[in-house]
């Protein structure tokens, strides 16, 4: 197997009479032989049009791209040895599933028809698709096309497989048992992998790294726990998280709090300049409900639900709300007065105007 390797990448979209758009704005990106990178942002990010450059499907407007340390960047998408599985799954109607796991392979030449049977075979066996090789799409399901346009990008054995939004048109329970499939069959045969995702559950539970993507730049790489407990700037913070992380202006105050209202001040992780605007960063595990002298707060709301309620609190003063995990058995009622606690070594602070982490 083989690296992949991303310099400088750009792409800029030019249409008469339209402003250009700079949808990839320089990224760089080292994946190592068999690593899967997620690509995480929101849409319009530019991650579709990451995955085309790679893949040889739109020219770059600047950078490189290279797979084994060799430069590809020149040649034309046959010639990449790059497997994509699409998220509109692009199988041909009229054929049938083993047809269209051999048409790549065909396409290619150079395999005897016992060689491509043989493939096909093996592949099909790997991703669960044996019974179905009669099949036409028409009769799949969505899972079941997902995994037949996931075998024909591995039936090719790239050198690099990028999949793109690959389970997003599945029901949740799909989702599941496809997420660990696709897990296992990555691991098993080892290729190099992007998947591109807006759905952080999905990046967070089969990447090695993610790459979380905002306007065209990388805004942060890094492990799913180091993303998820140290994100880089307010941007992460709040996309990585569900329920989301509670982002709670404020003033940094002499001792080492920031004053987020009149009446509440909450103690910083890292040492502030007094009177520096900063953003607070509280993830609704991180904080408790506490008898003691907390945080003042009233109830906005509170769900119930069977493994742990949450909890929307207003802390006195503050314009922010305040999202609280609570264990199984309580029960808040709404404009309930009660006090909060948060775990300083998961508080998160921010620059107010940058949004760049303070650490
Ligand atoms: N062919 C095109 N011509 C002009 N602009 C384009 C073209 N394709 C994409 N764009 C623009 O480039 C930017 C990035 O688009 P891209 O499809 O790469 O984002 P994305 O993160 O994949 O979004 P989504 O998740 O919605 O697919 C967007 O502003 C989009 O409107």
């Amino acid at each position: 197997m083989t690296g992949l390797e991303l310099r400088e990448l750009r792409k800029t979209y030019r249409s008469r009479g339209r402003p250009a758009v700079d949808a990839v704005r320089g990224i760089d990106l080292n994946l190592g032989s068999g690593e899967l990178l997620g690509l995480l942002g929101p849409s319009g990010c530019g991650k579709s049009t990451t995955l085309r450059m790679i893949a040889g499907l739109e020219p770059v407007t600047g950078g490189d791209i290279l797979v084994g340390g060799a430069s590809v960047v020149e040649r034309p998408a046959q010639q990449r040895n790059i497997g994509v599985a699409f998220e509109n799954y692009a199988l041909y109607p009229p054929l049938s599933v083993a047809e269209n796991l051999a048409f790549g392979l065909k396409a290619r030449g150079r395999r005897t028809r016992g060689d491509v049977d043989r493939k096909v075979k093996e592949i099909a066996e790997r991703v669960g698709l044996t019974d179905l090789l009669d099949a036409r799409p028409a009769g799949l399901s969505s899972g079941q096309k997902q995994r037949v346009s996931l075998a024909r990008a591995l039936v090719r054995e790239p050198d690099v497989l990028l999949l793109d939004e690959p389970l997003s048109h599945l029901d949740a329970a799909q989702r599941d048992t496809t997420r660990r499939e696709l897990k296992r069959i990555q691991k098993d045969l080892g290729h190099t992998t992007i998947l591109v995702t807006h759905d952080q559950e999905e990046a967070l539970s089969l990447a090695d790294r993610i790459a979380v993507m905002k306007d065209g730049v990388i805004q942060q790489l890094g492990t799913p726990y180091e993303i998820y407990d140290n994100p880089a700037n307010v941007f992460v913070a709040d996309f990585v998280g569900e329920p989301a992380i509670a982002l709670l202006p404020g003033i940094a105050d002499r001792d080492g709090h920031a004053r987020l209202s009149d009446a509440v001040r909450i103690a910083l992780p890292v040492p502030v300049d007094a009177g520096r605007e900063v953003v607070v960063g509280i993830r609704p595990e991180d904080v408790r409900l506490t008898a003691e002298d907390g945080l003042p707060a009233r109830v906005v709301a509170h769900e119930p639900l069977l493994e742990s309620g949450i909890a929307t609190l207003a802390l006195d003063g503050a314009e922010r709300h305040l999202l609280v995990l609570t264990d199984p058995e309580v029960r808040l009622a709404h404009d309930e007065r009660v006090r909060v606690a948060a775990d300083l070594q998961h508080t998160h602070v921010f620059d107010a105007e940058t949004g760049e982490a303070l650490r």
